[in-house]
């Protein structure tokens, strides 16, 4: 996935086969249907795109235009877009690339519509790649990244497939056109949260690719002088270098973390599904939707500040990171916009705060819901603490849900729908969701460090990792923490110098640390961030290979300069 946030060449990309199409397959269908289609696309006999956005509609599923209507004289579903906007648009692979597509669409049998279900569609011919009939696609153009790859468009003029193409493992229709309900109507999107959950390991490899760049060349880096007369230092030296970079890399290691928590949790969830317990599922959609959004925002921000900290070379793609940050910018929005996505974890932290008030007690990743003391208890804490810092941060967490559900309560008893009160307090939920993921990083991060089976040396370093991250969270919140007065100004002081001393504990570590995510040069694509560190002779190799650099004249100098010059100096 780390490749994928490279760009891709050649206009064609088969990420979303891999990370969407064949998952899909695996998640939504029965084992009947898998046999038929899984192996086709393990082994790459077919190429599939997930297409389920539509030019009008991405966010709310639930208003997808695309519509599958059940023929029973002929046991076959009709797909049609009926309008402009229900134009599939945006899928990975549907432009050029994919022959398949699960398609997304309002299911209709006898009249009734029972929402959106996933089916498996034909797009081109397996002999020459030519749309099938009925179906038009293309790309939708250039963007802001990853241009190597085709983002599709597609419309379907009443494509008629059979009804064994419905992917039915959850939900069915019968050959009469009865529609059997499954479990839980939110099955459907299961592989949605699937992927959501593989964005925080993205996420981290992103902002390990850029830590690994921005810290290997801090340290190929000279400039300046920081005493007179003295050669000029490594920029590394530099505190306010420390301070951009390795908050980044703490997240890095942090986000890394959270990803082997996420992948645990979905397999121990799904595994109960499988057997027909559904209590997990929602404990699920919160957590994954609020790790990737909260993930993917801190790591999109995150390459920015390396690429700053990086100077004009880092704003040059020979650095690797405006390719980078142009990844995860996509996967702020891609797999669920992350403000959508926090408010889906606002809703279920909401509803499990009513819980905890009706005396329900709490357990998974909201237990400290119910645990936490409402009353703040000031008084000189140990900020190097790693146990203090989690508190602190579970009751930063506590009294922000307390806060924002009061307040929307407070709106409902003043007579506004819930809806309205809902959305009047949305800006206070998505804070409250995203302190509640914040602290859930930062018990996940000391919990890991604590218990990992490592060397103790090795221990040390990622415990000082831990505690900076905990500490620059803090710092960059502390409004959040004093508000109530668990923490004190005293408190915030103690954990500004804390911090400052982790930097300097850190930059001894910093380039083992990132030789520690292990990421090939192939990986990086970066001149600066090179494992040999000899930058300058490959930055001037790069540049000499620029296309401006084919001819020692640029063509443009005889079509446009140099008329330009020449009617100038006839008027002096
Ligand atoms: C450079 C390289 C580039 C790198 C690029 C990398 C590749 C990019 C690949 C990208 C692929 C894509 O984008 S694929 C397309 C991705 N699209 C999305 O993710 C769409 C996002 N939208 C949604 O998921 C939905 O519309 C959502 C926002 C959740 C709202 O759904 P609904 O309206 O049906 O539900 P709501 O009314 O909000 O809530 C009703 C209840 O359902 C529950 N619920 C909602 N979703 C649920 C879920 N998935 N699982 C369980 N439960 C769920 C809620 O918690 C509520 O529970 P109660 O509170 O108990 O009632
Ligand atoms: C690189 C890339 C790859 C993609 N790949 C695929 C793919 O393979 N398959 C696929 O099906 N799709 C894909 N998508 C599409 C992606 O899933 C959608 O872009 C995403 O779901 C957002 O939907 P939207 O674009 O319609 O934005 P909208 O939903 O229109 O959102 C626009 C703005 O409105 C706000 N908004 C919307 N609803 C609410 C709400 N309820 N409350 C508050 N604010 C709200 C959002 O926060 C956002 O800021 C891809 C997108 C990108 C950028």
């Amino acid at each position: 996935m780390a490749a994928a946030l490279q760009t891709l060449g050649g206009g064609i990309g088969i990420t979303l086969h891999w990370i969407a199409f064949t998952p899909t397959i695996e998640q939504q269908a029965t084992e009947e249907q898998k046999k038929k289609w899984l192996k086709l696309a393990q082994d790459v006999a077919i190429v599939g795109a997930y297409a389920q956005t539509e030019m009008g509609h991405g966010t709310f599923v639930r208003g997808l235009e695309t519509t599958a209507t059940y023929d029973p004289s002929t046991q076959e579903f009709v797909i049609n877009s009926p309008t402009l906007t229900s134009t599939k648009w945006w899928p990975g692979g549907l432009g050029k690339t994919a022959n398949h597509a699960t398609v997304m669409a309002q299911l209709y049998t006898r009249g009734k519509c029972y929402g959106p279900h996933n089916f498996m569609v034909q797009i081109r011919s397996l002999e020459n790649h030519q749309p099938c009939p009925g179906v038009t696609l293309g790309d939708i153009g250039p963007k802001m990244e990853s241009n190597g790859n085709d983002n599709g468009f597609a419309r379907f003029d009443h494509v008629r497939i059979p009804r064994e193409n419905m992917l039915m493992k959850f939900a069915r229709v019968e050959a009469d056109g009865t529609y059997v309900q499954p479990p839980s109507s939110k099955l459907a999107y299961s592989n949605m949260v699937y992927l959501r959950g593989t964005f925080v390991m993205s996420a981290a490899q992103a902002l390990a690719s850029a830590t690994t760049i921005a810290v290997r060349y801090s340290c190929v880096r000279r400039q300046s002088e920081m005493k007179p007369g003295e050669p000029e230092p490594q920029i590394l030296e530099y505190q306010t270098q420390q301070y951009k970079l390795f908050p980044q890399l703490a997240a890095a290691y942090a986000f890394w973390f959270a990803s082997w928590f996420m992948t645990q949790q979905h397999g121990s969830i799904t595994g109960s599904m499988e057997k027909g317990d559904m209590s997990g599922l929602a404990e699920l959609h919160a957590l994954s939707a609020g790790l990737k959004s909260y993930t993917t925002a801190v790591t999109a921000r995150g390459i920015d500040v390396c690429r700053m900290a990086c100077g004009g070379h880092g704003y040059s793609h020979a650095s690797g990171l405006p390719a980078l940050f142009g990844g995860a910018a996509a996967l702020c929005t891609a797999e669920g916009e992350n403000t959508v996505m926090m408010l889906q974890t606002a809703r279920y932290l909401v509803k499990c705060f009513a819980q905890s008030q009706a005396g329900k007690r709490l357990t998974g990743t909201v237990a400290y819901l119910s645990a936490v003391q409402p009353s703040p208890v000031a008084g000189n804490r140990n900020m190097s603490d790693l146990g203090t810092l989690v508190a602190a941060f579970q009751h930063r967490a506590a009294r922000m849900v307390r806060h924002a559900a009061m307040q929307m309560q407070g709106e409902m008893q003043k007579g506004k729908a819930r809806e309205d009160a809902w959305n009047s307090c949305s800006v206070l939920l998505i804070k409250a969701a995203e302190a509640h993921v914040h602290s859930f990083v930062v018990r996940n991060f000391a919990e890991t460090v604590q218990t990992v089976e490592v060397d103790e040396s090795v221990r040390a370093v990622l415990t000082s990792l831990c505690q900076l991250y905990s500490l620059y969270g803090i710092t960059e919140h502390a409004g959040d923490f004093l508000k109530d007065g668990y923490l004190t100004g005293r408190d915030i002081d103690a954990a500004s110098s804390h911090l400052s001393a982790m930097l300097a504990r850190v930059r001894p570590d910093a380039v083992a640390l990132v030789d520690a995510f292990d990421l090939h040069d192939k990986i990086l694509r970066s001149v600066l961030g090179r494992y040999d560190g000899r930058v300058y002779e490959h930055l001037y190799e790069w540049a000499k290979k620029s296309p401006l650099n084919k001819s020692e004249v640029h063509e443009s100098y005889y079509k446009y300069l140099q008329p330009f010059l020449k009617s100038n100096r006839a008027k002096l």
